[in-house]
C-alpha cells in the first residue's frame, strides 16, 4: 500500500526543535483499567511540566474516542486500532518537540509493545496505574462498572474483557497505597533528567 510514498526530508529536525524548547521529548504511556486514576495523575503531571516551561500535549478520550478514532469500538480489534494511530499520532508529537502524555486503558501487552517500537525505546516511558478492580469498581467514576454488572456493557475491561498486567513498565503507581501527590512526585523525579538536552 505504502509503495508508492516516498518520504520528503525535512530540514527541522527533531533535534532542531529539542533545541528550541530547550528539553528533550517524549511519550508518558499511562495504562491501566477505567478509574485507576491514569487520568487524573497525567493531568497533574502535565500541570506541573507546564510550570516548569515544559512543552506538553495530552492526548486521551476525550480528544481521541471522540474525534479521530470515533469510528471504533471497544472489541478487541478495534482497540488495538485506537492504540495504532494514537501512537502514531503520539509519535508525530514526540518528533514536533512535545512532551507527549497518553492516557488509554490500553489493555494489550502487545499493543503497547508496538508503541514502544512506533515511538522508540528511548522515548517511550510506560507508567502502569495499578488500581485492583475491586477498587476501580468501588470509585466507579463514570458507573460504567454498575452498567457492566448489568449487563449493559459487553466487554467491560476488568470485568468481561482483559487487561494484560505491564510486566517491566518504567513506573509503576498503586494509588491504593500511594497519594496522587506522591505518585506525581515520583513521575516528575523520574523524567527531570530525561528532560535535559543531550549536549547539555
Ligand atoms: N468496554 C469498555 N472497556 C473499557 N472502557 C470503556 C468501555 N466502554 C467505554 N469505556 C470508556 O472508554 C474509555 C477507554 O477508552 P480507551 O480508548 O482508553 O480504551 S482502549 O485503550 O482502546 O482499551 C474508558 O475511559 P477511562 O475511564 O478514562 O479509562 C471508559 O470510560
Ligand atoms: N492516589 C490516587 N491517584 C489518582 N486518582 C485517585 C487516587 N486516589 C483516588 N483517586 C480517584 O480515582 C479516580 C480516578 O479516575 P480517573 O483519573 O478518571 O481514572 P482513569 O482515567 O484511569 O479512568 C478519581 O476520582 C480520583 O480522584
Amino acid at each position: 500500500m505504502c509503495k508508492n510514498i516516498i518520504p520528503h526530508n525535512y530540514q527541522i529536525s527533531i533535534e532542531d526543535r529539542r533545541q528550541s524548547n530547550q528539553h528533550n521529548s517524549f511519550l508518558l504511556w499511562f495504562t491501566g483499567l477505567s478509574g485507576s486514576g491514569k487520568s487524573t495523575i497525567a493531568n497533574v503531571v502535565e500541570q506541573k511540566l507546564h510550570q516548569m516551561g515544559v512543552k506538553t500535549f495530552t492526548l486521551d478520550g476525550d480528544n481521541i474516542r471522540k474525534g479521530i478514532n470515533k469510528d471504533l469500538t471497544f472489541s478487541p480489534e478495534d482497540r488495538t486500532e485506537n492504540i495504532r494511530r494514537i501512537a502514531e499520532v503520539a509519535n508525530l508529537m514526540v518528533n514536533a518537540g512535545l512532551v507527549t502524555l497518553a492516557a488509554f486503558v490500553s489493555p494489550y501487552k502487545k499493543d503497547r509493545a508496538s508503541i514502544r517500537s512506533i515511538v522508540k525505546d528511548v522515548n517511550f516511558v510506560e507508567i502502569y496505574i495499578n488500581t485492583s478492580v475491586e477498587e476501580c469498581e468501588r470509585r466507579d467514576v463514570k458507573g460504567l462498572y454498575k452498567k457492566a454488572r448489568a449487563g449493559e456493557i459487553k466487554n467491560m475491561t476488568g470485568i468481561s474483557a482483559p487487561y494484560e498486567a505491564p510486566e517491566n513498565p518504567e513506573i509503576e503507581i498503586n494509588t491504593e497505597e500511594e497519594s496522587l501527590d506522591v505518585a506525581v512526585q515520583r513521575i516528575i523525579d523520574y523524567i527531570t533528567p530525561k528532560l535535559k538536552l543531550n549536549n547539555e
